[in-house]
């Protein structure tokens, strides 16, 4: 353990990848013990491995068994974690045994580590017994003094010092002084249960000061696993090299956060149910819409709004991109250079309804942030936007990329920066997009042949040329890009049908 007061990792471990080492139980409901410690270091970036100390059969109404994890297999498990794969810190949960928990002091002492985090586990959320008095004096004497930090809630702290009645903030700060007499550096005593608070407020004490840290109460019944996932935050950060308060502020503001995005999330009928905290689940159960997976035929006729063609006539996106899919586009893509992000915003999310309601992709042009802050089905980016490996790294596996490009070696690279499809040109001479090269059908069709993706061919096309742009005959070109010949004209739909028929006409492409 590191030295008292000093709380910053050094400069040559900073290089390595963060690695938490939870000590815990399992829960089978997977809202608390290892599954929480493990999706909470997941969620926080650091690398997490994991000593089960006993297996509990558990979900949301309560605990219906313990077993607790012979004492030499806790070692067992301990030694081979801890004696190969540079731990930073090691954070406690369930330890059900005097046994278990002299066996992991034991341990620490033969293998040191940065920093120990000691969630003093004694009671589940539902109220049921996971480590009994008998264990007190052992924790006392043994595992608080080894600690860097301990967390524990109102209940845990009273049973760590002899029933000592919490009920106030005076309390608390009473509590954590006392706590820290017995040898932790930290405490941080947490007052989710302080009767009477609208807020919630937790109490730290290094020795030196105290910090009130207050933040609103969320109302959610799904809040099991809140101190094991805190717990693990706070280890996570300090596996980062974080200071001890800095780490707690924000695993205390990625637990709230996670907290309040789970609010309606529907698991177990219990009166505690689990969160989330990868945040990722809310749009999966809630959205009406899925995502489906990317079709290459999607491309056909690929409409790209710009905003100062539609204000010219009068219309919002909204009536545009309405327009363009009665006329038969096939996917949209909203190119608004002038947006300000805010309009941006609330325009791609009415926009992305009515493309769900007709089964039709969206995507955003340039703007990844707008498109992972509205869940648009996707993105596209040219060569100077953001790279396509970034924009795939943030966006997740499932959703659409696309890139432009104009040569053989841009369409390679997209392939290899795992893009979905290739837009090029501009095949044809266009007064849509300033000083962009015109590379023809010439340089259209060696594009496609190099590339490994389908191609979207853009570019100055119309009803009047999408024929001959469709004839180069590739069977990797999968249809046309159209901004002006559909959006700078009077009625969107008319020519959005016209382009549709002639691209049908061609009969190429459209499977
Ligand atoms: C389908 C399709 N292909 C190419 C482009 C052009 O993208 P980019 O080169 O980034 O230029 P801007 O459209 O951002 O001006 C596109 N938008 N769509
Ligand atoms: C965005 C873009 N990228 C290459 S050409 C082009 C403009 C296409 O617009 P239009 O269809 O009006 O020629
Ligand atoms: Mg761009």
């Amino acid at each position: 353990m590191q030295e008292k007061g000093g709380s910053t990792l050094s400069d040559d471990s900073r290089t390595k990848t963060p690695h938490v080492l939870t000590v815990a139980g399992s829960d089978s409901g997977a809202g608390a013990g290892i599954q929480a410690d493990l999706k909470a270091c997941a969620a926080r970036r650091v690398y997490c491995s994991t000593v089960i100390t006993a297996l509990t059969a558990q979900n949301t109404v309560g605990v219906q068994g313990v077993s607790n994890v012979p004492e030499d297999f806790v070692a067992q498990q301990l030694k081979s974690v801890l004696s190969d794969m540079q731990v930073d810190v090691v954070k406690t949960g369930m330890l059900p045994s005097v046994g278990i928990v002299k066996t992991l002091c034991k341990t620490l002492r033969e293998f040191p580590v940065h920093a120990l985090v000691v969630d003093p586990v004694m009671v589940s959320t539902s109220g049921d017994v996971l480590a009994g008095p008998s264990i007190l004096s052992t924790f006392l004497e043994e595992l608080l003094p080894m600690a860097d930090i301990i967390t524990p809630n109102l209940k845990e702290a009273s049973a760590l010092l002899n029933g000592m009645q919490l009920e106030t903030v005076d309390d608390m700060r009473s509590a954590a002084r006392l706590l820290h007499n017995m040898g932790p550096k930290n405490v941080l005593v947490k007052g989710g249960d302080l009767p009477d608070s609208s807020d919630a407020v937790d109490i730290l004490y290094n020795g030196h000061n105290f910090y009130e840290l207050r933040s609103p109460r969320i109302r959610t019944r799904n809040s099991h696993g809140t101190g094991c996932s805190l717990a693990s935050s706070i280890a996570a950060e300090v596996a980062k090299g974080y200071p001890m308060l800095s780490a707690v502020k924000v695993a205390k503001r990625f637990v709230e956060t996670a907290l309040d995005y789970s609010k309606e999330i529907d698991i177990g009928n219990g009166p505690q149910g689990p969160f989330d905290h990868l945040l990722r689940l809310k749009s999966h159960s809630q959205a009406c819409h899925r995502q489906q997976p990317f079709d290459p035929s999607d491309l056909f006729l690929y409409a790209v709004t710009d905003s100062r063609m539609n204000k010219r006539w009068g219309r919002s996106i909204i009536d545009a991109v309405k327009a363009a899919i009665d006329g038969g586009a096939t996917i949209i893509q909203l190119r608004e250079k002038d947006a300000e992000t805010k309009d941006f915003m609330e325009s791609a999310k009415a926009c992305l309804r009515i493309c769900h309601l007709h089964g039709v992709p969206l995507l955003i042009n340039d703007r990844v942030d707008v498109a992972i802050a509205c869940d648009a089905d996707g993105v596209h980016v040219g060569q100077s936007d953001m790279p396509a490996r970034v924009a795939r790294t943030l966006l997740g596996p499932e959703k659409i990329i696309g890139v432009s490009c104009k040569t053989p070696e841009q369409a390679e690279q997209a392939w290899v920066d795992g893009a979905d499809y290739i837009g090029c040109g501009g095949v044809y001479p266009t007064n849509t997009k300033e000083n962009n090269i015109t590379v023809g059908l010439n340089g259209l069709k060696t594009v496609c042949m190099a590339s490994k993706l389908p191609v979207v061919a853009i570019g100055g096309i119309g009803v009047s040329n999408a024929r001959a742009v469709m004839e180069i005959c590739a069977s990797n070109l999968k249809g046309v890009a159209v901004v002006s010949a559909l959006f700078d004209r009077e009625c969107v739909q008319t020519e959005t049908r016209k382009l549709h028929e002639v691209l049908l006409g061609s009969n190429i492409g459209s499977t």
